[in-house]
C-alpha cells in the first residue's frame, strides 16, 4: 500500500512523535496524578502560545486555496477563541494562577520555539508551510488524547483531555490532513522542515513542563 504524505511525515518523526505521545504528563494526565503544580505551569505555557498559534491560523485562512478550506479553518479559529479561552480562564482559578503569577512566569524554550516557528510559517504566506505546523500541532494532541480510557479527576484534566478527544476535533485533523496530502508533495522540502521541527518542540513542551513547575499554585 502506499503511504500518504502526511503517514509519511509521521514515520520519518516516529521516535520523537511517539516519545510525546507517551510522554510521562500524558499518563499523568490520563490517570489523574499529574500535580497541581505541574499542571499549571503547563496550562500558562499553552495559554501563551494560543495567541500565535491564532495568528498562524489567520495565516492559513487567508492563503488557503479554497473557499471550502477558508470556512473550515476560520470556523475552527472562532472555537478557539470562544470556548478554549474559557477553559484557560477557568482552570487558572480553580488552580489557583493569579495575573501576578502569570506575569512572573517566562517563557519556557519550547514556547518560545513555537512563538517562532508560528510566526515563521505564518510569514511565509505558504499555505502548505502553515498547514504542515498545524497538522503536528491538532494530530499529535488527537493521538495522545486518544489514549483513553482516562481516569482524570476534576475538570481542570477532564476537559482538557475532552477537549482534544472528540468527533469534531479528530474530522478537524482529518480535514488538515488530506488538505497537506492534496498539497504537501509540492512543497516537500519545506512542508518536512516545519513538521519535523514542530514534533520536535511538542516533546520539548512536554518535558519542559517538568522543568517549571508553579510554585504559587495550589
Ligand atoms: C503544545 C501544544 N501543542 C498542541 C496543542 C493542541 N492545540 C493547540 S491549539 C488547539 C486548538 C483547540 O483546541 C489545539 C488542539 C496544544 N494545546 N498545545
Amino acid at each position: 500500500m502506499t503511504r500518504t504524505f502526511t503517514e509519511s511525515l509521521r514515520l520519518d518523526n516516529e521516535t520523537t512523535w511517539s516519545a510525546a505521545v507517551q510522554h510521562r504528563l500524558v499518563e499523568e494526565l490520563l490517570d489523574g496524578s499529574i500535580t497541581d503544580a505541574v499542571m499549571a505551569g503547563y496550562l500558562i505555557q499553552d495559554h501563551r502560545f494560543l495567541d500565535s498559534f491564532l495568528a498562524l491560523l489567520g495565516s492559513a485562512v487567508a492563503t488557503a486555496d479554497t473557499f471550502e478550506a477558508r470556512l473550515i479553518l476560520a470556523r475552527f479559529a472562532g472555537e478557539v477563541a470562544g470556548d478554549e479561552n474559557t477553559y484557560f480562564e477557568r482552570s487558572f482559578a480553580a488552580l489557583g494562577v493569579t495575573d501576578q503569577i502569570d506575569e512572573r512566569t517566562p517563557d519556557t524554550p519550547a514556547t518560545s520555539g513555537f512563538k517562532d516557528l508560528f510566526r515563521d510559517a505564518a510569514e511565509s504566506r505558504d499555505y502548505a508551510g502553515a498547514l504542515a505546523v498545524l497538522v503536528v500541532t491538532e494530530w499529535l494532541y488527537l493521538d495522545w488524547a486518544r489514549r483513553a480510557p482516562s481516569r482524570a479527576r476534576g475538570f481542570v484534566h477532564a476537559e482538557w483531555i475532552a477537549l482534544h478527544d472528540n468527533p469534531g476535533f479528530a474530522e478537524f485533523v482529518a480535514f488538515l490532513r488530506r488538505e497537506l496530502d492534496r498539497l504537501g508533495s509540492e512543497h516537500g522540502d519545506l512542508t518536512a522542515g516545519y513538521f519535523q521541527r514542530a514534533v520536535e518542540l511538542e516533546l520539548a513542551f512536554f518535558d519542559q513542563a517538568y522543568d517549571h513547575p508553579v510554585g504559587g499554585a495550589r
